[in-house]
């Protein structure tokens, strides 16, 4: 058993250069069982959704991955291995819950902070921004505070700002979870249609947490099916290999 200060035991570089693999996790936090013997692979430049009900650990599995465990979480098991920078840390860029945009900051100085906790200069950072946000639809919306963006613009601002950080893993929790179904369908529409473009970025392994089992079987390559807390993989469905539909009745009838 580890202690709540070392929840990344067995961190080592992923064997594919790019890629995440979890193996065989288990976790708890306030002592009470939350994930139990979790393993998926994420490959360099796929994308992997990971679905279950409420309270079954999902964004408990990405605070591990970003290395942002709470207090009172404890690794029972298991290894997470992920890339690492040059500084030695993993590579990982997190978007929480929420676009949690700094409402004191424009729209462009707010996607410049992703490259800026990366190192880079503001003005680079900036430049950075202002290149990325033709892509995201944000064009003309430079100088806009968050509060003047409609909710569809502010989660497209966050999700370029997360890109921005430029690394190699994306891990993004309920990206699109604020948002009305209509805008929400909407932006699983713009983002399966951008992603072959690189909108998340070149060759990033994306872990994508969601309620939402259409946006999963959209977006994903793979979705990993969790049962009710603890969180165990009932199912791994292989979504370019089965298909939209199938791939959404497996999900479905594992979620049961
Ligand atoms: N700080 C904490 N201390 C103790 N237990 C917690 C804490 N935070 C969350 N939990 C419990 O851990 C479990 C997993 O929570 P987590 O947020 O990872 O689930 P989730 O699948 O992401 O849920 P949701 O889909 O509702 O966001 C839940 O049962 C929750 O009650």
């Amino acid at each position: 058993m580890t202690s709540s200060a070392d929840v990344r035991p067995d961190l080592g570089t992923a064997e594919g250069r790019g890629s995440v693999e979890v193996r065989g996790l288990s976790v708890s936090l306030g002592g009470r069982a939350v994930l139990a013997d979790v393993s998926f692979r994420v490959a360099r430049g796929g994308l992997t959704a990971v679905v279950g009900p409420s309270g079954c650990g999902k964004s408990t599995l990405l605070r591990i991955l970003a290395g942002l465990a709470v207090a009172g979480t404890v690794v029972d098991g298991g290894a997470v291995r992920l890339p690492h920078g040059d500084d030695g840390r993993p590579d990982v860029a997190w978007m929480p819950q929420g676009d949690s945009l700094l409402p004191w900051r424009r729209t462009l100085g707010n996607v410049a902070l992703g490259a800026q906790v990366s190192g880079t200069s503001r003005r680079e950072a900036t430049d950075a921004a202002r290149g990325l946000l033709d892509r995201f639809g944000l064009a003309g919306f430079e100088r806009s505070w968050p509060h003047e963006l409609s909710g569809g613009m502010r989660q497209r601002a966050a999700l370029a700002r997360t890109v921005l950080a430029g690394r190699q893993v994306l891990l993004l929790d309920e990206p699109f979870g604020a948002l009305d179904p209509i805008t929400r369908r909407d932006m699983n529409g713009w983002l399966a249609a951008h992603r072959e473009e690189g909108v998340l970025g070149d060759g990033a392994a994306v872990v994508l947490v969601t309620h939402d089992v259409d946006e999963a079987v959209a977006l994903a390559d793979h979705v990993v099916v969790l049962s009710p807390r603890p969180g165990r993989v009932v199912a791994l469905v292989d979504v370019a290999a089965l298909g939209h539909d199938a791939s959404r009745r497996v999900v479905l009838a594992s979620l049961g």
